[in-house]
């Protein structure tokens, strides 16, 4: 019966009513199909019961899920404005990076979710390939943490004109992309050649080409060789001053040191969007998200919500504990988009 006691705890605080159903005087299940749907789902990587620890991190970050109606209160009178990430977000961390596909319950989540809200992905990938994973159109994209974002086009001087330019997309809209780290491209494709010839003994590398940024991934090197693979990751770097080096999961990530990550491309969203009155919400399991989390903190506006099944230090307020819990937060704040915002306009 303790145990119980602790897993309802757990569950409530998460926000999953699985449990309640089975412990007496509990709010009966919902004969709605959809909120079945939702109660009933039963996330791949449930923490242990007994883990603690993880019970008192999400009293400081509250599931997003239990919290929605609060959200969904704080929004009146505010145009809510979507941001994703997408490996670990969107997508379940793989062993290939090149097979993290996206399912079609997902896309169809987001997609419902764009058409009331503008949306955007913004991801450590370079914007093509997470836009060959995510296929949508009705969204915004960000790729490379940042540095190169396509947004709804606007007269916007606070940004240098040097590295925006303006485009169309195959539905005839005007669009305007933003590469602030377009000077560095030569540079980064004469590293990305060293670093792979510098690597190529290191069983189990694969280093993928974001564009605006390198990413060295080791989840596959033998414990044994990662020392040896860092010295060479370095080395390179040596001979590129202008360059460092970040870490996400399992991967070394390398960036030109310029003044700008997740948050910034977060905020010029916003800005060429316009809205006077705005409620943003982020959704990103990654470090990189945090620089995300920190501006909405600054602005004092919207919610930050962490995808994570650990306790970890985040500047986020909310959190959901994988992939499978965004998909059900996104699925219910399209279905409350659809009984209650406008569409957005084409
Ligand atoms: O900002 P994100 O969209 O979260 O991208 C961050 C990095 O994600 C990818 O790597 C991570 O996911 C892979 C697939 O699940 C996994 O194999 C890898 O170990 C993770 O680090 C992507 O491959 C990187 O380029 C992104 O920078």
């Amino acid at each position: 019966m303790v145990l119980v006691g602790i897993a309802a705890k757990l569950y409530e605080a998460m926000g999953i009513q699985r449990w309640l159903p089975m412990i007496p005087n509990s709010e009966p299940m919902s004969k709605s199909r959809h909120d079945h749907m939702d109660r009933g789902y039963i996330s791949p990587g449930e923490p242990s019961v007994l883990d603690e620890n993880y019970i008192s991190w999400l009293k400081e970050h509250p599931s997003a899920i239990s919290s929605f109606q609060r959200m969904i209160n704080a929004s009146k009178g505010k145009q809510i404005v979507v941001f994703l990430d997408y490996d670990g977000t969107l997508s379940p961390i793989v062993c290939d990076p090149d097979r993290a596909f996206m399912s079609d319950q997902m896309r169809a989540a987001v997609r419902e979710v764009s058409k009331h809200f503008p949306t955007a992905i913004i991801s450590g990938r370079s914007r093509e390939k997470v836009y060959s994973f995510v296929k949508l159109n009705e969204v915004y994209y960000s790729g490379s943490h940042g540095m190169d974002t396509m947004g709804p086009a606007r007269e916007n001087k606070s940004y240098d004109d040097k590295y925006q330019y303006k485009t169309i997309d195959e539905e005839g809209n005007e669009l305007i992309v933003f590469q602030p780290a377009k000077d560095f491209l030569p540079a980064l494709q004469k590293m990305l050649v060293e670093m792979t010839e510098k690597t190529k003994n290191i069983q189990g590398v694969v280093i993928e080409d974001n564009r605006f940024c390198l990413s060295v991934h080791y989840r596959h090197v033998k414990d044994e060789d990662y020392e040896k693979l860092e010295e060479e990751v370095e080395s390179v770097l040596e001979n590129y001053p202008e360059f460092h080096m970040t870490r996400g999961k399992k991967v070394m990530e390398v960036r030109p040191s310029i003044e700008w990550n997740k948050g910034h491309a977060l905020e010029y969203l916003l800005d060429n969007l316009g809205f006077d009155n705005v409620l943003p919400i982020y959704i990103g399991d990654d470090r990189t998200d945090e620089d995300a989390f920190k501006v909405l903190r600054e602005r004092g506006e919207g919610f930050p919500i962490v995808v994570s099944s650990k306790p970890r230090d985040t500047m986020a307020f909310h959190s959901l504990h994988d992939p499978s819990e965004v998909l059900s937060f996104l699925i219910r704040l399209g279905r409350w988009g659809f009984k209650n915002a406008y569409p957005i306009q084409a």
